[in-house]
Formats: structure tokens, sequence, C-alpha cells
């Protein structure tokens, strides 16, 4: 595998665009991964987010801007991108009346590997991706979650530095994703670089360190999930109270520690958080203390994706 080593980012897309006749998929979109990084490409169907991952993987040329991937640029040296990374969704070459044990030795070997190196790989992948008991059924007898985590392990029998993750849980029941999720976040702690696409605004929340949230071709925010949360109107508190008489105290103080509007429902008083929201809570607790404000319940929430997802994408339909 070759590195370049001046530089941080695994990836960097520079104005990338594509259009197929008229259409316009991918429309000046630009964002660095750095090595080490999950990266999530969110967006509703149609976003554009699949044909943005078969340019950076040199399956697909863009009509404008460049990508470089460990440094290599994919219309250029396409050939050395290719060696940088694995996809997933790949492996149809899985072999179904093979074990995931065999299919796993094979795999090595076409990677290179010697008969003993594979068999001692394929033994550590089946250990990280809980296969070691399944190990010699055959792939008949697997279920849907047990296939994509085999499908996992084979992209990762050549040590790839990137792995691109197309949609990896989509069609899977919550129990086997959330068995994907652990799988996936183990193969970041080896330093592998993900870079996956998903409409599932929990799978990106749950493991992306970044999003690009893409709607119609377009990058429309791009940040942590909690930057993302945070652009969408920043932390809520409520503050709820036993009695209604309490209600007009309660409000008196929030109102003298934050500058924006409080709402009042019934016994509950809430209000948007800015920036330096924990200092204003640690304020605002110790005043309703001092004004003798009894209280019921006391929350601070943050947004959640769902929020950011509804109010910065349109969708296709
Ligand atoms: N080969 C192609 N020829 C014509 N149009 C295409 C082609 N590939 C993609 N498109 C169009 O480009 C747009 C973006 O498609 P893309 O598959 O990248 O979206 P996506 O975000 O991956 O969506 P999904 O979540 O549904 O897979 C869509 O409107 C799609 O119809």
């Amino acid at each position: 595998m070759v590195f370049n080593m001046t530089n941080d980012n695994a990836i960097e897309v520079v104005g990338i665009q594509k259009q197929f006749g008229t259409q316009v998929a991918v429309d000046d979109v630009s964002f660095t991964v750095g090595k080490g990084e999950v990266f999530g490409l969110l967006g509703p169907n149609g976003a554009g987010k699949t044909t943005t991952l078969r340019m950076i993987t040199t399956l697909l040329r863009q009509d404008q801007g460049h990508i470089l991937v460990n440094g290599f640029d994919t219309v250029t040296q396409a050939p050395r991108v290719r060696q940088q990374f694995a996809l997933t969704g790949q492996n149809a070459s899985i072999d179904q009346d093979l074990s995931a044990m065999e299919n796993l030795v094979i795999f090595g070997r076409l990677h290179g590997l010697t008969r003993a190196d594979a068999r001692s790989r394929a033994t550590e992948l089946l250990g990280d991706f809980d296969l070691t008991n399944s190990a010699s059924k055959s792939l008949d007898q697997f279920s849907g979650g047990m296939r994509r985590r085999l499908d996992l392990a084979v992209s990762l029998i050549g040590n790839p530095s990137i792995l691109f993750l197309d949609e990896p849980t989509t069609g899977l029941d919550p129990r086997t994703r959330t068995q994907m999720w652990t799988a996936i976040r183990r193969l970041v702690q080896h330093g592998t670089t993900v870079v996956l696409t998903t409409q599932y605004l929990e799978e990106a929340d749950q493991l992306a360190d970044r999003i690009a949230l893409i709607d119609h071709g377009r990058m429309v925010a791009l940040g942590t999930p909690s930057a993302l949360k945070q652009r969408v109107g920043g932390l809520h508190l409520q503050i709820e109270v036993p009695e209604l008489r309490w209600v007009a105290p309660a409000q008196a103080v929030v109102q003298a520690v934050l500058a924006g509007p409080t709402e009042v429902q019934n016994r509950k008083v809430s209000a948007y958080l800015d920036d330096d929201g924990f200092r204003a809570v640690a304020a605002i607790t110790t005043k309703l203390q001092d004004a003798g404000v009894p209280l019921s319940n006391f929350a601070v929430t943050e947004p959640s994706l769902d929020d950011v997802f509804l109010r910065m994408t349109v969708g296709k339909n």
C-alpha cells in the first residue's frame, strides 16, 4: 500500500460536478476526509450520494473538479487510487457454497497472502466481526446481518487504508443494524478511514465524525453531528414547575439570564440556549434556587438530526 505521507487527508474532493443528460446529479461539491475519520454522506433519495461515491472510487468520471485519494488523482492515476480502498457491496463474488472461513482465505490468497497468512488474517477478521462460531458454516445458513458482516470482513482482508460503505445497513432489522455499527466502529479503531453513505440520520449520528448533508446534488451542510444540530437552533431548555403560580417567577428568572424569547405552555417554561448555553443553565439553576422556585422537571436537550435533515433538505418528491 502506498501512502502520500505529506498529507493528512485521505480524500480531497474539490468542486466536482456530474451531469447525466440535462440532469445535474452532483453540483460543485467539495470536502476533505481526514485519515482515520468516519465521514458520512447523508441525503434523501436521489441526492447524489452514490454518484459522488462512484466518482471517488473511479467508477465514474466527474465532468468538473478533481479528487485525490491518498494523494492520487482519480482521473490520471486511477489504478493507484484503486489500490487505496475497498468498497463493500462489491463482493457479489462471495461463494455461497463455501464456508465463511473458506471465502476469506480465498480472498486473502487473491490479495497475495500466503495460505498461512490468509488463514490467520481470516481467523482474526472472523473474531472482529463476531463470526468465529459460524466460521465453518456454509453461507446459505447465514442471516442477512451475518452476510453483511462477512462482506465487511472480506473487504478488509487486504488491509485497505480506506473503506467505502454504500448504505451498509439498508434493509437490516434494528438489532442487526446495531451489530453492524459495532463492527464498523471496531474497524475504525484499527485506523481505517471510512466513508459511508446513508439515508438514516441515526446511523450518521451514531457513526460519523463529520457529515456532509447532500440534497439535489448540492452540499447543504458539513460538520460534526452536534454542530449540525446546533445550526438548527442550539440546545433547548425546558423547566417544569409543580404549580401554575410558579410559572411567572420561573419565566422571570429565565428571561433575566437569556436574551432570546421564552415560551410558556401550561406549567412549562422553555427557551433556546445560545452558544454559551451551559453557563446560562448554571446561572438559571442558581437563580431559581435563590428565588425559591420549586421544580418538577429540568431538561436540556439537543435538537435531533431529524430536525436538521427536515430543515435543510427538500428531497426529490
Ligand atoms: N447513470 C445514470 N444515468 C442517469 N441518471 C442518473 C445516473 N445515476 C444517477 N442518476 C441520477 O442522478 C441523481 C443522483 O443519484 P444518486 O444515485 O447519486 O443518488 P443517491 O443520493 O445515491 O440516492 P439513493 O439514496 O436513492 O441511492 C438521481 O436523480 C439519479 O436519478
